[in-house]
């Protein structure tokens, strides 16, 4: 370790000059490993006045850095009391520090109190004992530029000038080595600055193109603002990032293949397939294969080789629509499937696999069916590994607005009309309990829009205005009697709300007439007990009958279908068929 103090003792000896260059080049040798170590350059700054303070006997020590508009911009110091320099910048001498910087060139001053660049506070700063102090300053330069200046001042004892030359250079010596340290850190700053802002600029980029919740929900074609629909698009982002088999469970028409999508779209899946089977739609053998594929002549019909759902969906995502329909023998190969990632083909002895995330959906209560041993305990636990709940369209009735309006635009762009709901009409909707959920608002929309005779659209334009609406009857007709079970949270298809519970218990009113309602909430909010059942045939509703039975046709007598097109739940289907006594044909 060096004795610094012992060497600037040396200093003090006019004989012992020679040894100065030796004292300036530990000096200098010191003061540049404190200029390479990597800290803030005001600390490293006023590292080096520390150490000059030990060299030249120093009382203050000053390192004033100009901003790119000549200002001061970093100013540091050595000897002065604490916080001197922050709190009265003014103190060091502004003038001669402003002349080295202006002609460039060291200023050396003897007894700064007879100097004309000194006034009397610049002496009062520098010279508060009454003392004479002498003053030397240096610019510093980055490459041709004046950046700064290094300034000291000490006790001036009538020294000879020689001593000052040598002080002199030793200090421009170190004002370079600042100055290259100065230029190093600006380059370094602005660096570090343009990095920043290009880490700046490419987040907002980033952000722009990720796709958030809420854009990919509306790429997905998925209306809502409710908190609700939030919350599931939320849980849907997070989960869409992991390979986790999802089960969506809601009643009919709430949306499940739309977020099926939508989770398939912010999946890093997104470019590969998203392939759909409807369960309920196929007879159990076109369903195996449907899924699986078969191999030419596998049966009758089978006249070529045909790739399955789940060697179409591979690196994609299959939706399996209706899980909760599937036989239990179905149910058995599926969990193979599951379990192994392995099938064969119908017909095929090849063992296949596929890469296949799984979506399931159900507006089954598959608690129920597996406690009543109809759905194999083992599948339920692999395809609910993730289960979402999908809010009923009564529970986020403030969605209604924004999906009737998306849907009557559809129907105007589609037919070339102007239409546009009433503020009763759009009350109508806002307050129906619509156990069909959106798709049922969708047919609502479609079915009004189509025949609505004005181009605003009224509250008695609605079916139920003018006692039509099937689904008002057939809810009516469940309410009390097929309750959804709580064990998937919350109302199902047909429970009512207490209000319109008890409506139907009551004894029949007298009938209403409801073509033109004088409180639109009460149209559809709660079916009337007046209405007149149309699937009673005693009271003799044949024209719905009729529709039933066009539906089932068209729909090849599969019951979930009809139940979409006509706008139903299954289970409302299901109640009407019986009520109706129509047989179920199969074939
Ligand atoms: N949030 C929504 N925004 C826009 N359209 C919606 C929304 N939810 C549902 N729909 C529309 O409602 C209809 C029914 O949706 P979907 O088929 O996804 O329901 P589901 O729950 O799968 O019904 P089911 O159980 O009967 O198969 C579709 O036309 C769908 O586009």
């Amino acid at each position: 370790m060096i004795d610094l103090d012992a060497l600037a003792a040396t200093k003090q000896a006019p004989s012992q000059r020679i040894q100065l260059s030796e004292i300036a080049l530990i000096g200098v040798y010191e003061i540049s490993k404190i200029l390479t170590a990597p800290t803030r350059l005001e600390t490293t700054l006023a590292n080096v006045l520390n150490l000059l303070s030990s060299f030249l006997q120093m009382r203050h020590g000053t390192i004033v850095l100009l901003a790119d508009d000549g200002g001061p911009e970093v100013a540091v110091g050595a000897g002065w009391s604490e916080d001197s320099l922050s709190k009265t910048p003014q103190r060091y001498p502004e003038r001669a520090i402003g002349q080295i910087i202006a002609t460039d060139v060291p200023l050396v001053v003897h007894n700064v109190a007879d100097h004309d660049l000194f006034d009397a506070s610049d002496v009062a700063a520098l010279a508060s004992d009454g003392v004479k102090v002498s003053f030397m300053g240096v610019p510093i330069r980055a490459g041709d530029k004046v950046v700064g200046t290094l300034t000291v001042d000490r006790i001036w004892d009538g020294e000879s000038v020689f001593r000052f030359d040598s002080d002199v250079r030793f200090l421009v010596m170190i004002a370079n080595l600042i100055g290259q340290t100065v230029k190093l850190h600006r380059v370094v700053a602005r660096d570090r600055d343009r990095l920043i802002e290009e880490s700046h600029r490419l987040q907002k980029e980033i952000t722009k193109l990720q796709p958030t919740p809420t854009s990919t929900a509306q790429a997905s074609g998925i209306i809502g603002e409710s908190p609700a629909i939030r919350s599931v698009l939320d849980k849907i982002s997070i989960v869409a990032r992991s390979n986790a088999t999802m089960l969506l469970r809601g009643e009919s028409g709430t949306g499940k293949e739309l977020f099926a999508r939508a989770l398939h779209e912010m999946s890093p899946r997104a470019s590969r397939a998203f392939v759909k089977v409807n369960c309920a739609a196929l007879a159990e053998s076109v369903l195996e294969s449907e899924l699986f594929g078969h191999e030419k002549g596998a049966f009758t019909g089978a006249v070529a080789t045909r790739k399955g759902r789940f060697e179409l969906a591979d690196g994609g995502t299959l939706f399996l629509d209706e899980i909760g329909e599937i036989s239990s023998s179905f149910q058995a190969k599926l969990l193979r499937v599951l379990q192994s990632g392995e099938f064969e083909r119908v017909g095929g002895t090849k063992t296949l696999k596929a890469d296949v995330r799984l979506i399931a959906a159900t507006n089954k209560n598959l608690e129920e069916a597996v406690r009543n041993g109809e759905f194999r305990a083992d599948l339920y636990y692999r395809i609910s590994v993730v289960p979402l709940l999908l809010p009923p369209l009564r529970e986020r009735s403030s969605d209604i607005p924004l999906l009737a309006a998306r849907f009557l635009e559809q129907f105007n762009e589609e037919n070339g009309r102007e239409l546009a709901f009433s503020k009763q009409a759009m009350q109508v909707l806002k307050s129906c309990y619509f156990p069909g959920n959106v798709r049922e608002l969708e047919n609502c929309v479609q079915r009004t829009a189509t025949f609505a005779a004005e181009a605003s659209i009224v509250a008695s334009d609605f079916a139920c205005g003018q006692d039509q609406c099937l689904s008002a009857t057939l809810w009516k007709g469940k309410a009390s009697t097929d309750p959804w079970p709580k064990a998937i949270g919350g109302l199902g298809p047909f429970s009512a709300p207490p209000a319109a519970v008890e409506a139907y218990r009551e004894p029949p009113q007298p009938a209403r007439s409801i073509a033109a309602p004088s409180n639109p909430e009460a149209l559809h909010a709660a079916p009337a007990a007046s209405h007149g059942d149309v699937f009673d045939r005693a009271g003799g509703d044949d024209s719905e009958r009729a529709r039933l039975l066009e539906a089932m046709e068209k729909s090849g007598w599969v019951q979930a279908k009809a139940a979409r097109m006509m706008g139903l739940t299954p289970r409302q289907i299901g109640y009407a068929l019986r009520k109706h006594a129509i047989e179920i044909k199969k074939f």
